[in-house]
């Protein structure tokens, strides 16, 4: 579902923290935010799945403005994988995931055989087929992850926000996250820290720094050593991955640009 930010500005606690961002992503995109600590990509996330409100500007879905949907149309429309991922709730993995269920269930109805069988699908995609009795409160931080990414994914959205999914997580399953982003192939929105990964998965980066939008492009014409030095203050080359050709930025570990 194509998603358009227009004119998007949040303040928070009387500072702006962004400043009139414009992007689109289109049906079936994936769309990369990266930007150093403090940029602004999770307000930009939370605005979009209305845990925040802008103070200017707008998000719409398919040309409506979220602002305007009721909470569970927004909860059909949109999943999120927030940044905050809580761990203190007494439930099981199983019902974790099915609460992504509830937009589409009627009050009291409980869960009906699609239900059973979309939360079922949902774990297996994240590698927790068999961990269902499992206590959430008692996971690793990347097992909580992947619970709220089956949740998010159990929500069948047609627009996915995933703020830093891939932290936490071994290289494996990072791995496979990214891949099974590849196949759904759905709208998605993802901030990541990663440039590697981001370079690797994103259709189109969207830069932020301090607030405001600084470049948008395909991977390749966005990360640039120029960028790389003027944004996140790194010295670095950009090569092609051997592999797969995508861009690979090798960066120079001993000392900041
Ligand atoms: N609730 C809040 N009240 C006041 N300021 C906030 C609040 N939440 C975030 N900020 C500020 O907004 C700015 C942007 O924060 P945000 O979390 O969006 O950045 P980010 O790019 O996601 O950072 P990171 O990479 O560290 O996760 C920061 O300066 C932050 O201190």
């Amino acid at each position: 579902m194509r998603t358009a930010i227009e004119d998007l500005t949040v303040t928070l606690a009387g500072r702006e923290v962004l400043s009139g961002v414009h992007l689109i992503a289109g049906e079936g995109e994936i769309a990369g935010l990266v930007g150093p600590n403090g940029s602004g990509k999770s307000t930009l996330l939370r605005t979009v799945y209305r845990h925040l409100k802008p103070s200017a500007g707008r998000v719409l879905l398919a040309g409506r403005d979220v602002r305007s949907m009721t909470p569970t149309e927004t909860a059909r429309h949109i999943a999120a994988l927030p940044q905050e991922r809580g761990g203190d709730f007494e439930f099981t993995v199983r019902e974790v995931v099915a609460m992504g269920r509830a937009p589409y269930q009627r009050a009291f109805a409980g869960e009906d055989a699609r239900d059973r069988e979309v939360v079922a699908e949902a774990l297996r995609q994240v590698g927790l087929a068999g961990a269902e009795q499992r206590s959430y409160a008692a996971l690793s931080g990347g097992e909580r992850q992947r619970v709220l990414l089956a949740r998010a994914f159990a929500q069948q959205p047609e627009v996915l926000v995933l703020d830093e999914p891939t932290n936490h997580l071994d290289v494996r399953h990072q791995v496979e996250l990214l891949a099974l982003l590849r196949a759904r192939r759905r709208t998605t929105l993802i901030s990541l820290h990663d440039l590697n990964a981001a370079a690797s998965l994103c259709d189109r980066l969207h830069v932020l720094h301090e607030g405001a939008l600084v470049a948008s492009g395909p991977p390749r014409e966005v990360l640039t050593p120029e960028l790389l030095e003027k944004v996140f203050g790194v010295r670095a080359a950009v090569l092609e991955h051997p592999l797969t050709g995508d861009p690979l930025i090798a960066f120079d570990h001993r000392a900041p640009a």
